[in-house]
């Protein structure tokens, strides 16, 4: 039988060592005697900020690649995660009445943020003017102001988010009612991050006024006063309950939407900047090696937490360190390690 047990614990901040010297004067301490002839496995662990963890995912397979000519050193094993998630893509959903703001809110967003701008009417708009099948009955819907079956607009939107690849998403005039916002969980799954909701809180007699003054123009087929109310009743009736849920959340940002531009672009920044602020303080992504050797822990790991912050600099990776000697048992191991053995 093999018995494998934690020789050395090690914790290596790469971050905030001045120098390998510095660091591994404190981190070797041997936990159960004077090391063995046996083969051992150094377990390294990374924590990478997240915003760093793509590239640290493609650099690392690389450097061990470079570490493996090192004497001693019989093989290396990234454990976890193999591939780490990519950080999710971001959602904010931007929401409120007919002629509200939010497309125009929306594309000062994109200009200042990069965010991509998807807006679900537009989708809809373009899909009906493509002559698909789906065509008509889109146009039906639209003039009626009622909302598209949901199948049709989610579709739509995860084309446009697979095809753009981008990390930050707008998501304007959607979820409409319950049966696009099962749909679109259904869909997305945890795929997505969905970081909140901008509401644009506007009564009816102002957005009504905005809407006709924009259908001189718009040549769209909605903005005309019959589908300007329908799309009113629409909106009181299905779209308030998902604002209803989502604030049970607490994930509602509500703004007032009946004051000049400037001054609701001006609470719309506060708001993205809170979420972007959010998104820098992303949990870090671990990556675990091991790193199986006939030597004792330290020299391997002293270099590899000189290499790292070689290349990582100060505080972008923290590392730590552990050993483990392999002889009789393997009760203390769990199965990440035995695998390493493959
Ligand atoms: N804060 C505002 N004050 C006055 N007019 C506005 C304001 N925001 C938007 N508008 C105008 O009102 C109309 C509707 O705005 P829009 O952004 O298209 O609304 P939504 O996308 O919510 O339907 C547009 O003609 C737009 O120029
Ligand atoms: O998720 C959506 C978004 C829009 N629409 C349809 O598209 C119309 C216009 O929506 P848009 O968001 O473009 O404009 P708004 O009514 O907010 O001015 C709506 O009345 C609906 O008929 C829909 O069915 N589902």
């Amino acid at each position: 039988m093999l018995r494998q047990a934690v020789r050395r614990v090690a914790a290596l901040g790469v971050g905030a060592c001045a120098g390998v010297g510095a660091c591994a004067g404190v981190h070797a301490q041997s936990l159960a005697g004077p090391p063995r002839a046996n083969k051992e496995i150094h377990e390294l662990e990374f924590r990478v900020s997240a915003a760093m963890a793509e590239k640290f995912d493609a650099w690392l397979p690389v450097y061990l690649k470079g570490l493996l000519e090192l004497p001693g050193l019989l093989g290396a094993k990234i454990l976890k995660p193999l591939k780490p998630a990519a950080t999710k893509p971001a959602v904010i959903f931007v929401l409120g009445g007919p002629g509200a703001g939010k497309g125009t809110q929306s594309e000062y967003i994109v200009n200042k943020y990069g965010y991509v701008h998807l807006s679900a009417g537009d989708l809809l708009r373009a899909e009906r003017k493509s002559g698909s099948a789906q065509g008509q009955l889109i146009d039906e819907y639209i003039a009626e102001g009622k909302i598209v079956p949901v199948e049709i607009t989610v579709k739509l939107l995860m084309n446009a988010i697979e095809a753009n690849g981008g990390k930050r998403f707008l998501v304007d005039g959607f979820p409409r009612n319950t049966n696009n916002l099962s749909g679109w969980q259904q869909v997305t799954g945890d795929r997505l991050r969905v970081m909140g909701v901008l509401f644009y809180d506007c009564p009816e007699e102002v957005m009504e006024a905005r809407l006709l003054e924009r259908g001189k123009t718009s040549g769209r087929t909605d903005d005309n006063l019959e589908s300007i109310r329908k799309r009113f009743r629409t909106y009181t009736n299905e779209t308030q309950p998902i604002l209803a849920y989502y604030e049970q959340q607490g994930l509602v940002h509500k703004i007032d939407g009946t004051r000049e531009v400037e001054e609701v672009w001006a609470e719309t920044q506060d708001v993205i900047n809170a979420f972007e602020q959010e998104l820098l303080e992303e949990p870090p992504v671990t990556f675990r090696v091991h790193l199986h050797a006939n030597e004792s822990l330290l020299p391997f790991s002293a270099r590899v937490a000189r290499d790292v912050l070689k290349e990582w600099g100060e505080g972008t990776v923290q590392m730590s360190a552990a050993s483990y000697s392999v002889s009789d048992s393997i009760k203390a191991f769990g199965l990440d390690a035995l695998r390493s053995f493959d």
